[in-house]
């Protein structure tokens, strides 16, 4: 039977997690595109190469990923984060196929902040896009990570806007009251498998 993708994105911070663990609570398996990268970037000798050969050896600490400095040289550099994506997602792309056929499930979810801006809904059957005003997000991650907002903006420039991706997305969440994103998630599950007659 095939399998059905439903990808999950927004801007950071808008709460494409939080919408990821409610599917997850309802057995969606989901795929977090975002965690895959940083595992295949610490443990893929190629991407190691790859990184280290565009980045400098500085691209990892004590045999870790140095996500402060990569952080520092990407969002600030357009030409850099392309470098980045270039050799990262196409990793990616590859674990999520290969994750996506062990799964017993017939809907799956792909969470991946980055979907939109690099044509990834061709992988995906249905889209959701999770949407929150500006301020509530930087906030959100002010206080999550202790980001500077400085830092929160060079990533969210590097982020097409929601009216953007607005027009492409099969559903939108405004994710502001969590009772009311929960809900929201329980009714697009309910509608798809009710006409996929899961
Ligand atoms: C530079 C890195 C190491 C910084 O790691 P860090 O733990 O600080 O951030 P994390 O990966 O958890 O991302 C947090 C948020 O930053 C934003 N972000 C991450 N990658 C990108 C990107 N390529 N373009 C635009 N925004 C991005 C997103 O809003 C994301 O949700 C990391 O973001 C990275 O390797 N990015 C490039 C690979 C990538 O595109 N990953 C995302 C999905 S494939
Ligand atoms: N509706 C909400 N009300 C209050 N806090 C929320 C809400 N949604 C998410 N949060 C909190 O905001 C922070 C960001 O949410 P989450 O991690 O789900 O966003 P994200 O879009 O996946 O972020 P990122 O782009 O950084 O990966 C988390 O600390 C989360 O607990």
């Amino acid at each position: 039977m095939k399998t059905i993708v439903i990808g999950i994105t927004g801007g950071i911070g808008s709460g494409k997690t939080t919408v990821a663990n409610f599917f997850k609570d309802l057995g969606v398996p989901v795929f977090i595109a975002d965690e895959e990268a940083k595992r295949l970037m610490s443990t893929s000798i190629k991407l190691k190469e790859q990184i280290t050969a565009n980045f400098g050896s500085e691209a990892y600490k004590d045999g870790q990923l140095n996500r402060e400095y990569l952080a520092s040289k990407v969002f600030n550099h357009k030409e850099a984060l392309e470098q980045l994506n270039k050799v990262v997602h196409p990793a990616v792309a590859e674990a999520f196929l290969e994750w996506k056929n062990k799964q017993d499930s017939t809907l799956v979810a792909y969470e991946a902040a980055i979907l939109f801006e690099k044509n990834r809904q061709e992988i995906c059957d249905y889209t959701i896009l999770v949407v929150a005003p500006k301020e509530t997000k930087v906030q959100r991650i002010q206080h999550r990570d202790n980001a500077k907002r400085s830092q929160i903006e060079a990533r969210m420039s590097n982020q097409w806007t929601d009216e953007r991706k607005m027009k492409l997305a099969d559903f939108i969440i405004k994710n502001e009251e969590l009772i009311k994103t929960k809900e929201k998630v329980q009714d697009i599950y309910k509608y798809l498998k009710n006409i996929h007659k899961i």
